[in-house]
C-alpha cells in the first residue's frame, strides 16, 4: 500500500528558464540533492540523467509527467518542471501550460544574459509568471567579482526592461554542479538560492471554487488498471468517484476518476495547482490525447470559431521577420496541444510587435472560454500571443 499524500504545507509550481547550457538540469538536479540531504523524508534526489524522461507506458502505480521533479523546503512543497529543450519553453510558457507561480531564471556568470535568457523573461512576463528569482549560476567557473558584479547588474536591467522588478529581484550566486559534487560552500549556495524562492515567491490564490478542468499533458497505460491522464489541475476540485468528461480535438469522452495520485502518492481530491494522474474508468488509450481537456461535464463546451487579440512577437523576441495578411494558416497552441487554423484580420497587414484584433477558425474544436490564452505557431517556432475574445461559434 503507497502512502498517501498529504497537504502539509503550500504548494507551488515552479521551474527553471534560460539560455541553454546555462545549467538549468544540473541545477535541478542540485536543488533536489540538497534539500533531501537536509530532510529525507520530504524529497528524494532526482539525478541530472533522471530529469526530463517520458515514459510511454509504466509498469506500476501512476507517476507524474517526468519533466516535473518534485521537493520541499521548510516550509513549502514544489512541482518543479525543467524542460528539456528551448521550443518546449516558449510553447509551455506562451499557453500557461507550465503554469508557473514563479520561475528561476538560470544565468551562466560566464556568458551573462544571452538571446534565450531574454526570449525566456520577455515571454514570462508577458505570460503573467508573476515572481523571478535569479540563480547567477556557474558562480564557481568566473573568479572575479567584479565580472559577477557585471553580469548581476546586465540581469538586474534586463529584468526592468521587461517588466519585472530588477532592483527587488533576488540574484543568488551559484553553482549547481559544485552543490552536486556535495562541496559545502556551494551547497549553501543553493540553500540561499531556495531561500530567496520561499520569500520572494507568494502563495499563489487558486481558483478552487470553480468548475474542474485540467489540460491533458500525458496519456498512459498502467497495466492491468487502464488509462490514465496526466496534469496541472488548473480550476477546481476533483474527488474520487467524480464524472469527469474528456472534450475537444473531436468527440466527447465521458468517465468517471477512479484513481487520483501526485508523484505517485494516492490522494482523495486534486485540486487546482496540483499536478494529477488520473485514471479514468472504461477509457482505452486511443480515445483521450494530449491537448485535451479533462472536465466537470457540462462547465466548458468545445469551439472553432472566436475573436481574439493577438499580439506577433517582435523579432527580437523571437518572431517573424516579416508580416502577416487574412488566411495566414499557422498552428495554434492551446494549453497543451497544437491546432491548424485560419486568421482573418481587419486590415491589410500586420507586422512583428503590432497587437491586433482577429477571427479565428481552428480546424478542430477546443474547450475554451473568454479570456484564454494561446501562442501562435508556425514550423515549431512561436511567432504569437493571444487571448480568446468573443466566442462566435
Ligand atoms: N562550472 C560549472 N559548470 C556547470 C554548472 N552547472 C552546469 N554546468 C555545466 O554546464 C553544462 C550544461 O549544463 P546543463 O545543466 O545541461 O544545462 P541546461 O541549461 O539544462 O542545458 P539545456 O537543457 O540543453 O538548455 C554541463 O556541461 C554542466 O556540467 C556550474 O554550476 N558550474
Ligand atoms: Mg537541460
Amino acid at each position: 500500500m503507497k502512502q498517501e499524500f498529504v497537504r502539509a504545507k503550500p504548494h507551488l509550481n515552479i521551474g527553471t528558464m534560460g539560455h541553454v547550457d546555462h545549467g538549468k538540469t544540473t541545477l535541478t538536479a542540485a536543488i533536489t540533492k540538497v534539500l533531501s540531504e537536509k530532510d529525507p523524508s520530504g524529497t528524494t534526489f532526482t539525478a541530472f540523467d533522471r530529469i526530463d524522461r517520458a515514459p510511454e507506458e509504466l509498469a506500476r502505480g501512476i507517476t507524474i509527467n517526468i519533466a516535473h521533479v518534485e521537493y520541499e523546503t521548510p516550509t513549502r512543497h514544489y512541482a518543479h518542471v525543467d524542460m528539456p529543450g528551448h521550443a518546449d519553453y516558449v510553447k509551455n510558457m506562451i499557453t500557461g501550460a507550465a503554469q508557473l507561480d514563479g520561475a528561476i531564471l538560470v544565468v551562466s556568470a560566464e556568458d551573462g544574459t544571452m538571446p534565450q535568457t531574454r526570449e525566456h523573461v520577455v515571454l514570462a512576463h508577458r505570460v503573467g509568471v508573476p515572481y523571478v528569482v535569479v540563480a547567477l549560476n556557474k558562480a564557481d567557473a568566473v573568479s572575479d567579482p567584479e565580472l559577477l558584479d557585471l553580469v548581476e547588474l546586465e540581469i538586474r536591467d534586463l529584468l526592468s526592461q521587461y517588466g519585472f522588478d530588477g532592483d527587488a529581484t533576488p540574484v543568488v550566486r551559484v553553482s549547481g554542479l559544485r552543490a552536486l559534487q556535495g562541496d559545502p560552500a556551494w551547497v549553501q549556495s543553493v540553500v540561499s538560492l531556495l531561500d530567496a524562492v520561499d520569500s520572494h515567491v507568494p502563495v499563489p490564490e487558486r481558483d478552487i471554487s470553480g468548475p474542474f478542468l485540467m489540460p491533458i499533458e500525458n496519456v498512459l497505460t498502467i497495466t492491468g488498471r487502464g488509462t490514465v491522464v496526466t496534469g496541472a489541475v488548473e480550476r477546481g476540485v476533483l474527488g474520487l468517484g467524480d464524472q469527469v468528461e474528456v472534450l475537444g480535438l473531436g468527440d466527447a469522452v465521458s468517465s468517471v476518476a477512479t484513481g487520483i495520485e501526485t508523484f505517485g502518492k494516492p490522494m482523495q481530491q486534486a485540486q487546482a495547482g496540483d499536478n494529477a494522474a488520473i485514471l479514468l474508468r472504461g477509457v482505452k488509450r486511443g480515445d483521450v490525447r494530449r491537448g485535451q481537456v479533462l472536465a466537470l461535464p457540462g462547465s466548458v463546451a468545445p469551439h472553432n470559431r472566436f475573436r481574439a487579440t493577438v499580439y506577433l512577437l517582435s523579432h527580437a523576441e523571437g518572431g517573424r521577420h516579416t508580416g502577416i495578411a487574412s488566411n495566414y494558416r499557422p498552428q495554434f497552441h492551446f494549453r497543451t496541444g497544437d491546432v491548424v487554423g485560419v486568421v482573418e484580420l481587419d486590415r491589410t497587414l500586420a507586422l512583428p510587435g503590432d497587437t491586433v484584433e482577429v477571427t479565428v477558425e481552428l480546424g478542430k474544436a477546443v474547450a475554451m472560454d473568454t479570456g484564454l490564452g494561446f501562442a501562435i505557431r508556425e514550423g515549431g517556432k512561436t511567432v504569437g500571443a493571444g487571448t480568446v475574445g468573443e466566442i462566435l461559434a
